[in-house]
């Protein structure tokens, strides 16, 4: 396997499974303004555009209303705040990392590559979760959702590490789990492999065209 000198990693579904604890604090909310709860298939279909978005979907379903007047809504703000609440509290809860993460990145630190995460996962949010699993200290970098003006799939994330860490793109490799990943490396120009385990909107993630598909995060310090 080729190595790299720069590695960005998307966060959920890739690193952690957190589907379980986001659908838990989506049924917190949904309960505490008397709305149907929704299933745990249909909140990881969710999962990718970062937690507000999918709050506003959640409760789009729930009402079973457009997804333009959750947003225009003028509850939307204390829903929000209501589920910001409940998903901190929930955040490490029921999460897991998946197979061999923490040892690959620690091996690849240990091979002086640099590792950013890139995830659409509002800042706020991704802290909470990467101090539950004690992977704060193993990235260089951190691009959340609300880091930059724009998030994944536009580049500007992997752009920002690229630039930041002075490593060039045919040496930078993004690991994630979803369309919205390798549309964000293609439009960045750097190689993009991805795990078949995470959350895809539910289509398979050969369908996305990654270059390589990772059964196995531990693939990755394969020589
Ligand atoms: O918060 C989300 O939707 C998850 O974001 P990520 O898959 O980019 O880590």
């Amino acid at each position: 396997m080729p190595t790299f000198d720069l590695y960005l990693f998307d966060l959920d579904g890739t690193l952690v499974d957190t589907a379980p604890e986001v659908c838990d604090a989506v049924n917190d909310t949904l309960r505490r303004f008397d709305l149907p709860e929704a299933g745990q298939v249909q909140v990881t279909e969710w999962i990718g555009h970062g937690m507000q978005e999918l709050l506003i979907q959640a409760l789009a379903h729930a009402g079973q209303i457009a997804v333009a007047t959750v947003r225009g809504s003028d509850s939307l703000a204390l829903i929000a705040s209501e589920f910001s609440r409940y998903y901190l509290q929930r955040c490490g809860s029921r999460s897991q990392l998946y197979p061999h993460v923490r040892e690959v990145l620690l091996a690849l630190r240990a091979r002086n590559a640099k590792l950013a995460l890139v995830t659409n996962k509002e800042s706020r949010y991704a802290a909470a979760l990467l101090t539950a699993h004690a992977l704060t200290p193993l990235f260089d970098l951190q691009i959340c959702g609300d880091t930059l003006p724009s998030r994944k799939p536009d580049p500007a994330g992997i752009e920002h590490c690229l630039s930041a860490t002075q490593v060039p793109r045919e040496r930078a490799l993004f690991v994630g789990d979803s369309s919205i990943d390798v549309a964000a490396a293609r439009q960045a120009g750097v190689a993009v492999w991805a795990v078949p385990y995470g959350y895809n909107m539910g289509q398979a993630i050969a369908e996305s065209r990654p270059d390589r598909i990772l059964s196995d995060l531990a693939e990755l310090l394969d020589e």
